[in-house]
Formats: structure tokens, C-alpha cells, sequence
């Protein structure tokens, strides 16, 4: 590992990795490897998550193409050198923020969405110029080896590199010392990276999870609500980091939202839903066997069929749900809503502060006021009012947690500030010496008093001809008046 990590250092050292035409270059292979081999791509998808590839290309490969046009389009202005304003003392000088690249970064992903969790993050480590080594999740195997086998065939090898593998890869790999880590994950395992982290200083990105809050306010679209939200938990069989985890509402409202979602379950998978193409399967035993001991002592109002040979387990709803019980102590990660009844919406206020800050929120009401107003008395990651899940894939939003749902953001402009540095440079002038004297021992109490006149007054290049003006006009008075 340390060689591998040494030799990418190299090759960024060389700055092979920062002129702009490199880094298009490099984006622009990037996108002709998802297009020329989409099939692979989408079949390795598909096999991990058994999942269409329909789906495959829309849960994952069209976020990336974007995310690529995005960066293509974009990256001329965000590498660029960009102004800052000056005070009066260095007026005359250039000061100007210049984005550089940090390094060597690190890129672990998760299984859940193999191919866009460590191709999101690789398209901003390109832009911003930084070498990067990606570590795909070892539990989705055949996206893991098709990234290997595929991103040294398009990418600069000695500045991109794969290392696949599990646990002990990974713990190899974070004893480097790396310039950002982004990792996405778990928070147990967030932990254990910040950690590792530590050592060396260096800033990480934790891309993390947790149990996101749907509130459904008795004044909404009840229909729509349900659609969005069938839509959003059932997608990828729940294992979605934004997903709705669970329902919020009043007591009042819980049969007709189980009824609603129990509709748009047989609209979206038809009647035999294990036979739907859309609908996927649990990732592997162990998550399939946590999520059936959820499923213990709750009420089932909905679904709760599971298959353990295919891992099927089929939308469910749980009501009247206990908030001390198992489903509600751990993100579910899974294609099951438990519904908390709460009294309104001051309650349900209360239920998610007393809680970890999640990766998500949702709110469905008519009622803007109502929406904005829980946004203001809560925290989390990210919102979206009156949908779900949407906001991750608008990329001039941040995407990251906050708290214990992770730190940090990317997408987008989001993802090449991420790796970069923004480096703050002033070029001074030789000339106004005369005016440095102020700064020159000895100090003294006028020295202040001009230090505070031309240090604290912020003058616009403008502001700045119009003082020079009056200091004219007053030293031209002055003349004046002496001969006279
Ligand atoms: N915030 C976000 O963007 C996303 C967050 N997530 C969160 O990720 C979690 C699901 O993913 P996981 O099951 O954790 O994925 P996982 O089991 O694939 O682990 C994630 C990565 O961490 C590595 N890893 C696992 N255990 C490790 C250890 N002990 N030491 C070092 N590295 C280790 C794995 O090799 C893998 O590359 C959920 O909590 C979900 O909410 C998932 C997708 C996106
Ligand atoms: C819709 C795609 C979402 C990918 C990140 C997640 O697991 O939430």
C-alpha cells in the first residue's frame, strides 16, 4: 500500500495532475468509459444489488454523466484565480484567491450504489487536480471489479489508482498518509476513518447515515405524499442512505397513509411484486437477518413477507410503533416504514431534536410556513419539502450530513472545493514604501491611527478615487488659503 500511495504522490509531484487541459482530459475519459462500456457497467450494478438495468443506469450511471457535463462545463471558472477585495493598504496590489489541488486523496465507497458513491467523488477529485487512490466496497463484488478493471484502461494509471478489498484493505490502506479522505459509510466505520485520519491531520469527508425523519402534516396532499414516499423507501429495497426511514404524524392519519402506500406499492410492482423488475433484493444474509429481527413484536400493517433464499423482503409498513422499540434505536436500511403517531407538529419537532442530527428530512404540508418552520427549529444533512430524496440530485445543493449523519459535502462546485484548497495570495507592489513606515518600528499612537484609518476602512476601487479626490480638494484649499 505505502508504494502504491508513494508512487501517486510522485506522479502528482510531477503537476502532471493540475493543468486544466489534463484534468478535461481526464473527465472526458471518464465519461467515454461509462458510455462505451455501459453494458458491463450496468450488468455489474445489476448483479449486486439484483436490480435492472434500467434501474442500474437510472439509480446510478445518468447521475454520473451529469455529474461529468457538470464538471466539463464548469471547471474553466472554478479553477480559475478569483479576486478578493482589498483595503486601502494594499489597494494598489493584487490579492486573489487561487483554488489549488491537495494531493493524494482517498475514495472508500459503499455498496449500496457502487458505481455512483465512488464515481461522484472521483469526477470532483479529477476537477480540483488532485492524484486519488478509490476503494470500492468489497460487499458489492462485481461493480468493484469492473471499476478496477476499467478505470486503468481510461485514466492516467500512476495518478488514479483501485484498491479493492475489505476490512483489512482498507485499514492498510487508511495507516497512509492522505491529503482528504472521502468516505461513505457507516458511522461506526466513520469513526474508525476519523481516526486513522487523525494521525496525519488529515480533513476527511464523512458521508454517513442515519435515521431520516418523514413528517406528514394532516394539512397536505396525501396522495402525492404517499406516492413520494413509496417511491423513495422501496427504491433500491430500502437501502437508500436518504431514504424516509420512518413516518411521523398523527394517530388520525396512519390508516389512510398505510392504505395510500399500500395502492401505490401494487402501482408501482404490480400485483406479485417478488416478480417485479423494479423491485431489488437485501444485499446479503447478515442486513437480510437484521431487518427480519426488526420486524419482531411490531405491528404489520403491510407486507412483511420474506424470502431468505432470495433475500426478499417485501415492502412493509409497521403502525403505531413504539419509539423505544429495535426498529426505532437503528437506521433501517430497508424496505420497512415503521409510522410514530405524534400529537402535531411541535411533537414532532421535539421527537427529532431528541434524536441524532439525520442525513435527511422530509416535510409534506400545504402549509410553506409550516415547512419552513420546522426546517428552522430542526437540523439535518439535507431537506426536501414535500418529496423525497430529491435534493441529492440537484448539484448546485452540498450533499452531506451534519453530526452524527457525517461532515462535509460534495456534488458539483461542492465536490471541487472539497479537493481543493482555496490559497489565498497577494502580490505587493514596490511602490507607497513611504506608507509601510506605519508598520516599521518605531510603533507609536498616530502610527495606530493611520494602521486603523487605512487598515479597518474597506474602499471599493471607486470609494478609493473619491477619497483621493477630497484629499485633493482639501490639500488645494489649503494652498488656496496660504496665498491668499
Ligand atoms: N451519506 C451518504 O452519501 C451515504 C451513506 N451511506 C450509509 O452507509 C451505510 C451503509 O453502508 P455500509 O454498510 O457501511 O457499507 P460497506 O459495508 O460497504 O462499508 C463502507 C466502506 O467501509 C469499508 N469498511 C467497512 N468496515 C470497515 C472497517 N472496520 N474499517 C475500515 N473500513 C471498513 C468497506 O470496505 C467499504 O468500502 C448506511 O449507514 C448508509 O446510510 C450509504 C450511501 C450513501
Ligand atoms: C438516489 C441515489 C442516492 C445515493 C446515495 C444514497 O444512498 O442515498
Amino acid at each position: 500500500m505505502e508504494r502504491q500511495v508513494q508512487r501517486l504522490r510522485q506522479a502528482f509531484r510531477s503537476g502532471r495532475s493540475r493543468p486544466l487541459r489534463f484534468r478535461m482530459q481526464q473527465l472526458e475519459a471518464l465519461k467515454r468509459m461509462v458510455q462505451e462500456r455501459e453494458k458491463d457497467i450496468l450488468s455489474a450494478i445489476a448483479a449486486d444489488l439484483s436490480k435492472s438495468e434500467l434501474n442500474a443506469y437510472s439509480h446510478e450511471v445518468i447521475t454520473i454523466l451529469g455529474e461529468i457535463d457538470f464538471m466539463l462545463a464548469n471547471l474553466p471558472e472554478l479553477a480559475s484565480a478569483k479576486p478578493a477585495k482589498k483595503n486601502l493598504l494594499t489597494m494598489l496590489d493584487e490579492a486573489y484567491v487561487q483554488p489549488e489541488p491537495l494531493g493524494v486523496v482517498l475514495i472508500i465507497g459503499a455498496w449500496n450504489y457502487p458505481f455512483v458513491l465512488i464515481m461522484q467523488p472521483l469526477v470532483g477529485a479529477i476537477a480540483a487536480g488532485n492524484a486519488a487512490i478509490v476503494k470500492p466496497s468489497e460487499l458489492s463484488e462485481n461493480t468493484a471489479k469492473i471499476l478496477a478493471k476499467l478505470l486503468p484502461q481510461y485514466l492516467d494509471q500512476d495518478l488514479y489508482s483501485v484498491v479493492n478489498g475489505g476490512v483489512s484493505e482498507t485499514t492498510e490502506l487508511l495507516k497512509q498518509r492522505f491529503d482528504h479522505i472521502l468516505y461513505t459509510g457507516n458511522t461506526a466505520v466513520g469513526k474508525i476513518v476519523m481516526e486513522a485520519a487523525a494521525k496525519h491531520l488529515t480533513p476527511v469527508t464523512l458521508e454517513l447515515g442515519g435515521k431520516s425523519p418523514c413528517y406528514i402534516d394532516r394539512d397536505c396532499d396525501l396522495d402525492i405524499a404517499c406516492r413520494r414516499i413509496t417511491w423513495g423507501k422501496y427504491m433500491n429495497c430500502g437501502q437508500t442512505c436518504i431514504a424516509p426511514d420512518y413516518v411521523l404524524c398523527e394517530a388520525s392519519l396512519q390508516d389512510r397513509i398505510v392504505q395510500k402506500i399500500k395502492e401505490t406499492v401494487k402501482d408501482f410492482y404490480g400485483e406479485n411484486i417478488k416478480e417485479s423488475p423494479d423491485y431489488e433484493r437485501i444485499i446479503n444474509l447478515r442486513h437480510f437477518k437484521r431487518l427480519q429481527s426488526l420486524l419482531e413484536g411490531q405491528k404489520i400493517a403491510f407486507g412483511g413477507e420474506t424470502d431468505e433464499v432470495t433475500r426478499y423482503i417485501a415492502p412493509t409498513i409497521l403502525t403505531d410503533v413504539d419509539p423505544n422499540s429495535k426498529v426505532m434505536q437503528e437506521e433501517i436500511f430497508g424496505p420497512i416504514l415503521p409510522i410514530v403517531s405524534v400529537k402535531n407538529v411541535d411533537e414532532a419537532i421535539n421527537f427529532i431534536n431528541d434524536r441524532e442530527k439525520p442525513l435527511a428530512l422530509y416535510i409534506f404540508s400545504h402549509n410553506n410556513k409550516l415547512i419552513k418552520r420546522v426546517i428552522d427549529e430542526t437540523s439535518s444533512g439535507g431537506v426536501t419539502g414535500n418529496d423525497v430524496i430529491m435534493h441529492f440530485t440537484v448539484n448546485s445543493l452540498p450533499f452531506g450530513g451534519v453530526g452524527a449523519s457525517g461532515m462535509g459535502a460534495y456534488h458539483g462546485k461542492y465536490s471541487f472545493d472539497t479537493f481543493s484548497h482555496q490559497r489565498p495570495c497577494l502580490l505587493k507592489g514596490l511602490k507607497g514604501e513611504s506608507v509601510n513606515k506605519l508598520r516599521y518600528p518605531p510603533n507609536s499612537q498616530s502610527k495606530i491611527g493611520w494602521a486603523k484609518f487605512f487598515l479597518l476602512k474597506q474602499f471599493s476601487r471607486g470609494g478609493l478615487v473619491m477619497l483621493m479626490v477630497a484629499c485633493l480638494a482639501v490639500a488645494a484649499a489649503m494652498i488656496v488659503k496660504e496665498y491668499l
